[in-house]
C-alpha cells in the first residue's frame, strides 16, 4: 500500500502525433525551444537537457521525455502533469510555424494509475481524457486492454482515411514495457548516494541494452532516474524509474526496428527485475516485424494471420519465471497492436 506522506505516480501519459507530409519540406524541429517551453509550462514540467541527431531532437523533462522529428511529436509525462494541455498549443504551433494542417495519426495511451484520485480533473479518468480528445479530433476510438480488476492499458487513436496507405508509409513500430513491483536490490542504483550518476547506465545494464545508443540521463534527488537514448536510423529509446519501494515503477519504450524483441525484453527485465509488467507492441505493415515487403508491394493485410502477428516471438508464454497472464491483439487502419501482461510465477511453499 502506498504511503500517504510521499507518493509519486510513475505511470506516464503518452502522446504520439504524426502529421501528414506534403511536398513543402515541413519540419517540426523548426519550432523554437522557447515555444516548446511555453507548451511544457502548461503541462507543468520543464526541460532538463536536450540532445539531437540527424533524425530527431530529444528532450529530457523533469517528468519524462519529449521527442521531435520532422513530422512526429512524442510527449510522455508522469506524476500529476497535465499532458492534454499540450495538445491544442502543439497543434497550433505545428500549423503556424511549420504549415502542418492534417494530423495523420494520433496515439494517446497510458496504464491505469495507482492513485487516480491524486490526478487533476482532466486526467482523473480515461473517460474524461477522451472527452477532451474528442473535441480536438474526429474519428477517434477509445479502448481498454487488459484486466479491469488489475493492470490495464488505455488507448485512444484516430482512424484518419487520409493516412498513408499500407505499402506507402515508412516502417514504424513501438515497444513499451511498463514494470511494477521492482526488486529493491535492483533499485538501489537509482538513489543518489555514493555512486557517480554518470556510472548508473553502465552499472545497471542500461548502457548495454542496445549497442550504439547515445545516452542523455539524469538522477533525481533523492531518487529517480530518467534517460533518453538516440540510435541511428531515427530510432530512440527512453527509460524512467520511480524506485520508491511502496510504488516502484519503471518504463521502457523504443521504436528500434527488430525482427524479434525477445532478447531485448530479457535484457530490460534483467535490469529492473519487476514482479509484474505490461508489454505493448505497435507495428505497421512496413515494419521489419512482418518481414521484408516486396518493393512497391501493397502490404497485403490478408497475409496477416495469427501466425505472423507482430510480437509472436516477443510475447512468449513464459519469459524467465514470468508467466503470461493475458494476450490481446487489435488491428487499426495501418497498425497492429499486441498487448500482454505478465506476472512472476509464485512458488508454493513446500
Ligand atoms: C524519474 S522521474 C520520472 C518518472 C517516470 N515516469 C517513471 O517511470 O517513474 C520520477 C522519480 O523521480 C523522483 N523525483 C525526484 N525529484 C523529482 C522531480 N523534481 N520531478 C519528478 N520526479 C522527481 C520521484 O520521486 C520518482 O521516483
Amino acid at each position: 500500500m502506498a504511503s500517504n506522506n510521499h507518493f509519486f505516480e510513475g505511470a506516464e501519459k503518452l502522446l504520439e502525433v504524426w502529421f501528414l507530409r506534403t511536398e513543402d519540406g515541413q519540419d517540426l524541429r523548426d519550432i523554437a525551444r522557447e515555444d516548446w517551453e511555453e507548451v511544457l509550462k502548461t503541462v507543468r514540467c520543464q526541460i532538463i537537457s536536450t540532445m539531437k541527431n540527424d533524425s530527431q531532437d530529444a528532450y529530457l523533462l523533469s517528468e519524462s521525455s519529449m521527442f521531435v522529428s520532422d513530422r512526429r511529436f512524442i510527449l510522455k509525462t508522469c506524476g500529476t502533469t497535465l499532458l492534454h494541455n499540450a495538445l491544442p498549443l502543439m497543434l497550433d504551433l505545428a500549423k503556424k510555424k511549420c504549415g502542418f494542417h492534417v494530423v495523420e495519426d494520433i496515439f494517446y495511451s497510458r496504464k491505469n494509475f495507482m492513485r487516480p484520485e491524486l490526478q487533476h480533473n482532466m486526467h482523473r479518468s480515461f473517460e474524461e481524457e477522451v472527452i477532451i480528445l474528442e473535441k480536438l479530433f474526429e474519428d477517434g476510438a477509445a479502448y481498454c486492454l487488459g484486466r479491469m480488476n488489475g493492470d490495464c492499458w488505455y488507448l485512444y487513436t484516430t482512424n484518419n482515411p487520409d493516412s498513408s496507405k499500407p505499402g506507402q508509409a515508412e516502417p514504424d513500430q513501438t515497444l513499451e514495457i511498463l514494470m511494477m513491483d521492482l526488486e529493491p536490490d535492483a533499485m538501489k542504483l537509482f538513489h543518489k548516494n555514493s555512486i557517480d550518476p554518470a556510472e548508473i547506465a553502465k552499472l545497471s545494464g542500461i548502457a548495454d541494452l542496445e549497442p550504439g545508443t547515445i545516452i542523455d540521463d539524469f538522477l533525481f534527488e533523492p531518487c529517480g532516474y530518467s534517460m533518453n537514448g538516440l540510435l541511428p536510423d531515427g530510432a530512440y529509446m527512453n527509460i524512467h524509474v520511480t524506485p520508491e519501494k511502496d510504488f516502484s515503477y519503471a518504463s521502457f519504450e523504443t521504436n528500434v526496428s527488430k525482427k524479434s524483441y525477445a532478447n531485448l525484453v530479457k535484457r530490460v527485465l534483467n535490469v529492473f527485475k519487476p514482479g509484474r509488467f505490461v508489454m505493448t507492441l505497435f507495428a505497421n505493415m512496413e515494419s521489419e516485424l512482418f518481414g521484408v515487403q516486396e518493393k512497391g508491394g501493397s502490404g497485403d493485410h490478408a497475409k496477416l494471420t495469427s501466425e505472423v502477428y507482430p510480437g509472436d516471438s516477443t510475447f512468449e508464454d513464459k519469459i524467465f519465471d514470468y508467466q503470461r497472464q493475458d494476450w490481446q491483439a487489435s488491428k487499426f487502419s495501418n497498425y497492429y497492436l499486441t498487448f500482454c501482461n505478465y506476472a512472476k510465477v509464485k512458488t508454493k511453499p513446500s
